[in-house]
């Protein structure tokens, strides 16, 4: 339920505990002191038709379960108690009446019934009947409308041809919420009039037929559009507005937000989006049509915390056509022969640097770890291989890439036990020394030759280890010769990759070399990408920094996110690059809240894809798969600038598969600058990200977030 109480008008919105937020569910108005205009028809359209009722005095009880969306509409001046103050002067209306100001609603007040209205009586006739029908009759609204919120705002007509608008009646700081309107959602049937599958025959139907055309919005995923109910209608389009709003999908509502200063009598206007253009007011606008069929629009009413669309489709950008075009003139091999070229990171075309500080293997140093190790006669060495597995403390062997015996002839860099054996049984040793020096001259073949048997990391190993081997069998293999002493010794801590690294690695203990697998080889050792992938990866690059600099100029911080899916060679090619899942920007100051970072708004953009059955069909990587993924895995992320700490570990615990940012965040960044979180040992996923070295010729990287401070 939806309840704000002001002044002397109490209304409430209640939901239908049975039907939910069903439409047959209709609000309860228990006072209004005013009309609202019909579409002066019968008023069975839609529209709400709100009839006259003498005012009453303000519930007591009215606001007790108010939600936190109609508190978050009313709290910016509140005082005390916000829902009970008085009603703002702005309900007065403050344009002047036009001629035959009696007749500005066309409700007869008497009965209370909408009553004709001839076309002729018409001085604001606003919008147009539908499609050019002058039969249909329209309606006449006031150039002042009255309406119920605290906002220092007022409806008027200005101007005939764009109809009502939203202005200030004060100054109106920026970052300040104006409204908050529920949403009426449609689905995609009711807004197209036809079934699902039903044959498109061209013909408008359904709401898309109404006027509420030039009303609705994108909702959902599914087709589903949306009518802001109250003020959220009324705000016009500008390509440089002074509004941000934010769908709440949630609450099933949409809020607005001043996005920057605005003085008294500007008009209050939202960005429906690139793709809307008005016939008689945009100078860049097309003359054809008043208002472009807002479903085909990029993203519904220009898209501020929304989706981008997908269809797994290449996405025809303007500055991507052309490329296409190219692409798709090459023979196949041409195309194929393209897309094998690879660029290596040390040549100028390789615009990305890695932001890593893990080493390739390959080149990898040699380090260290310490071991209990004990010299014993070969023959006891399967008993001591059991007693390691019974008293091991851990599931995994952590000694899996070493040897476990050495002979006893090669040099050893080890220390004796006495002063850190785990168990007090020194006085033996110096005993057991003297006879350990006089086997080590038998030979290794024989079971009485002596080895030298890695036992437990020091880290891991048992405390009263000595204790336990005096009591296991091997103690008894040995009979009367005692059980020799403990000693720590240096062990390479890896496997090695190379047979230069086994060689000189086994000279401190024979080690394993693990061989990096000959097609990941490969790949490693051209180090480079396809030209194919290199572009497409630049392309996000470019979008994601665009729509960054866009969300700048709505008022945002200019800060965007993309996920994509991911890049793989057997799969992917210019002709048919990864799919693109969602962009979505930083609304920080659009909603007031503080963790609305674009790629928090990201992840939230997916989590709610995947709860509307929205995510486009498994990918390349999973094309078996019915379920998507969980969260981000193995999914790309592009990020105009270096994630926050808390974003790194969001992107962390999404599994995304690789980042790849524009600007670095120094002394904030989660990917490089303050920490590397995506390569931190002690955490259960790590990712790949890339930080982009290119120029600036091509914009990426320029403008408003081009030297964005940001905080950690
Ligand atoms: C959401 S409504 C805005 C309120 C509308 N002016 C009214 O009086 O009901 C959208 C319609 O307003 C008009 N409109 C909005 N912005 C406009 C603009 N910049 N130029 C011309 N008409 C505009 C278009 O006719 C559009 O279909």
């Amino acid at each position: 339920m939806l309840n704000c109480a002001a002044g002397n008008a109490d209304i409430r919105i209640e939901t239908d505990k049975k039907t939910g937020r069903g439409r047959g569910s209709s609000p309860t108005i228990d006072a209004l002191p005013l009309h609202h205009g019909t579409n002066g028809d019968d008023g069975a359209n839609g529209h709400p038709t709100l009839l006259a009722e003498p005012p009453h005095p303000p519930s007591s009880t009215a606001h007790a379960d108010l939600p936190s969306v109609a508190a978050l509409s009313l709290k910016d001046d509140a005082v005390d108690s916000p829902v009970e103050q008085e009603l703002p002067d702005t309900l007065a209306p403050t344009a002047a009446p036009p001629a035959g100001a009696g007749k500005r609603n066309n409700l007869d007040e008497t009965a209370g019934k909408p009553r004709g209205a001839s076309r002729t009586d018409l001085a604001y006739c606003y919008p147009p009947p539908p499609f050019g029908d002058s039969s249909s009759g329209s309606l006449a609204y006031p150039p002042a409308t009255p309406h119920l919120t605290r906002a220092p705002i007022e409806i008027a007509t200005r101007d005939s041809s764009v109809g009502r608008g939203v202005f200030a009646t004060e100054d109106i700081p920026a970052g300040q919420v104006i409204e908050i309107s529920p949403v009426l959602v449609l689905s995609q049937e009711e807004y197209k009039g036809r079934k699902e599958g039903a044959e498109d025959d061209g013909v408008l139907k359904g709401v898309e037929a109404s006027q509420l055309r030039g009303y609705v919005f994108t909702w959902g995923r599914d087709g589903s559009m949306a009518v802001a109910l109250g003020i959220g209608s009324l705000f016009n389009h500008s390509a440089s507005p002074n509004v941000t709003y934010s769908l709440d999908y949630s609450q099933y509502t949409i809020s607005y937000r001043t996005a920057k200063p605005v003085q008294r009598g500007d008009e209050l206007l939202i960005f429906y989006g690139h793709s809307v253009r008005f016939s008689h007011s945009d100078a860049a606008a097309p003359q054809d049509a008043q208002v472009e069929d807002v479903e085909t629009a990029e993203d519904g009413w220009g898209g501020l915390g929304n989706l981008d669309s997908f269809d797994g489709k290449l996405e025809q950008a303007d500055d991507d056509r052309a490329r296409l075009a190219h692409l798709k003139s090459l023979t196949p091999e041409q195309l194929a022969e393209r897309d094998e070229e690879v660029v290596g990171p040390h040549e100028a075309e390789f615009p990305w640097r890695k932001v890593t500080e893990i080493i390739d293997p390959e080149d990898a140093e040699l380090s260290l770890m310490t071991c209990y190790a004990i010299d014993l006669p070969a023959r006891c060495a399967g008993a001591v291989f059991q007693f390691v597995r019974k008293h091991s403390t851990r599931n995994k062997n952590e000694l899996s890439h070493l040897k476990r015996v050495r002979p006893i002839e090669s040099s050893r860099s080890s220390s004796p036990v006495e002063q850190d054996r785990p168990s007090d049984n020194a006085e033996e040793s110096d005993g057991r020394s003297s006879q350990l020096s006089e086997r080590r001259r038998t030979t290794r073949t024989d079971p009485d030759s002596y080895q030298s048997i890695l036992l437990f990391p020091v880290t891991s190993a048992p405390s009263n280890l000595v204790d336990l081997l005096t009591a296991s069998p091997v103690a008894d293999i040995l009979g009367s010769t005692p059980v020799p002493p403990l000693y720590t010794v240096e062990v390479p801590a890896e496997a090695a990759h190379t047979e230069q690294q086994a060689e000189e690695w086994s000279k401190v203990w024979p080690v394993t070399i693990v061989h990096i697998r000959e097609g990941a080889k490969a790949t490693r050792k051209k180090k480079g990408w396809e030209k194919a992938k290199l572009e497409w990866v630049e392309q996000q690059a470019r979008k994601v920094w665009e729509r960054a600099e866009e969300a700048g100029r709505q008022g945002e911080h200019p800060i965007a996110c993309r996920i994509t899916d991911s890049w793989s060679s057997p799969f992917h090619n210019s002709l048919r690059p990864p799919v693109s899942l969602v962009t979505a920007h930083d609304t920080r100051l659009s909603t007031g809240n503080v963790l609305t970072h674009a790629a928090s708004n990201a992840i939230d953009a997916v989590a709610y894809l995947d709860l509307q059955g929205g995510r486009p069909p498994p990918s390349a990587f999973c094309p078996d798969s019915a379920q998507p993924p969980y969260l981000l895995t193995g999914l790309t992320v592009f990020l105009s600038h270096e994630p926050c700490l808390l974003c790194s570990m969001s992107l962390l615990h999404s599994r995304i598969k690789n980042l790849f940012f524009i600007k670095r965040a120094p002394g904030a960044g989660g990917c490089g600058s303050l920490y590397s979180v995506h390569e931190d040992g002690g955490l259960n996923h790590r990712f790949e990200v890339w930080e982009w070295k290119g120029g600036r010729d091509g914009g990426i990287g320029v403008g408003a977030g081009e030297n964005l401070k940001l905080d950690p």
